[in-house]
């Protein structure tokens, strides 16, 4: 008996180069922003960052400088190599600077109204064949995709906090997401010496599904009196060898951005399980975001850092 097999049919997409990323755009300076412009200029791209306050812009430049001294001290880079990537840093308060840019990584502040309002300003400003990234945490790429020109050439790419330390790049392909898309960023994952993990298009995807509601979990320890910030985290710490405590890992994040990403899983998923604690949603109202603002589950104006509980 005779079989016929057929090939399974290919995407027309499938066949189309991927568009090579030679000069990157990025836009909120914030800590991760200065993260993913600094390993792109030491992979020997030109990044240009913007920020809504010039202040922010100075500021992370100051960041980056920093970090690469700490590079070329551990002797992980060479003075040179330093003085060229910063060389490849501009800063700008203009979206006309991303004009020439392959690819517009975005890592504004976690909240889609406020990432939709920038998607609306850059558009207008992108060559046909740019790329958008969202360095999102957790909301739905789909649906950022879906307020551009360009749904198909938008894609999540979630980096990790330290970036120049995090090994791990999320790639989150929306519904509308092509596959050179897909295959570009990958290629440039590579080349910024990151390891990628594929997840699918759920409210905070991989990592967040799993490491924020345990910070949240920590809070309500907290919150309910199991433990003090010290013994919470010196417990996580010694007891399952995590390089932080899930309280200073909030705090290094940022409150506001891991009670975002608990409001969007708990919307998203719909399950009380995802509830944010009480105490989280009250050290948010109160401006106590963490390090960013000196104050969060400790306080950064003391050395070493005092729990506040
Ligand atoms: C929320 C999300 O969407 C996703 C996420 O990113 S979740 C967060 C994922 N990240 C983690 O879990 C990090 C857990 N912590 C660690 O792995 C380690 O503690 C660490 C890598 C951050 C630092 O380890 P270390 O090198 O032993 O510590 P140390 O040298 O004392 O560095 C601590 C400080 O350097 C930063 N850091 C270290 N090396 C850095 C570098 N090359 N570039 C930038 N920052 C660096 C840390 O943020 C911290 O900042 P301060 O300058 O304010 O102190
Ligand atoms: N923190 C983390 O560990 C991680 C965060 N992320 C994600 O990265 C993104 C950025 O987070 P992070 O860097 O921590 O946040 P930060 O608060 O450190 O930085 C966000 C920056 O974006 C700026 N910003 C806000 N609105 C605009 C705008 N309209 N145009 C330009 N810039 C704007 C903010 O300015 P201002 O302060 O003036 O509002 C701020 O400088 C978020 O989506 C977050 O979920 C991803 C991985 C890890």
């Amino acid at each position: 008996m005779n079989i016929e097999v057929k090939a399974a049919p290919v995407a027309a997409d499938a066949l189309l180069e991927p568009p090579v990323i030679a000069r990157v755009g990025v836009i909120g300076a914030g800590q991760m922003g200065n993260g993913i412009a600094h390993v792109c200029a030491v992979a020997g791209l030109p990044a240009v960052m913007l920020d809504a306050k010039p202040e922010a812009m100075e500021k992370a430049v100051a960041t980056i400088n920093r970090n690469l001294d700490r590079q070329v001290s551990k002797g992980l880079l060479s003075a040179e190599d330093k003085a060229a990537a910063l060389a490849r840093i501009s800063t700008s308060s203009d979206y006309a600077a991303f004009g020439d840019c392959d690819i517009v990584i975005e890592a504004a502040t976690e909240r889609e109204e406020v990432k939709k309002i920038i998607f609306g300003q850059l558009v207008p400003h992108l060559k046909p064949s740019a790329l958008i990234a969202s360095n999102t945490s957790s909301i739905s790429i789909t649906r950022l995709a879906a307020v551009t020109d360009r749904p198909e050439k938008f894609i999540g790419m979630h980096f990790m906090n330290p970036v120049p330390v995090m090994k791990l790049v999320e790639i989150i392909r929306g519904i509308a997401t092509d596959e050179p898309t897909f295959q570009a960023v990958m290629t440039l994952a590579q080349r910024l010496g990151k390891t990628t993990a594929v997840a699918e298009d759920f409210p905070a995807f991989i990592v967040n599904r799993i490491l924020v509601p345990m910070i949240n979990e920590a809070v309500y320890a907290l919150y309910e009196g199991v433990g003090h910030v010290n013994s919470i985290d010196s417990a996580m710490k010694l007891g399952a060898n995590h390089p932080m405590g899930p309280l200073e890992l909030a705090d290094f994040i940022g409150l506001d951005t891991c009670l975002s990403i608990m409001q969007v899983l708990h919307d998203g998923l719909a399950d009380s399980k995802y509830r944010p604690c009480p105490l989280l949603v009250k050290y948010v109202e109160a401006g106590w975001l963490g390090r960013k603002t000196g104050r969060g589950f400790y306080d950064y104006t003391q050395t070493p850092p005092r729990p506040t509980r």
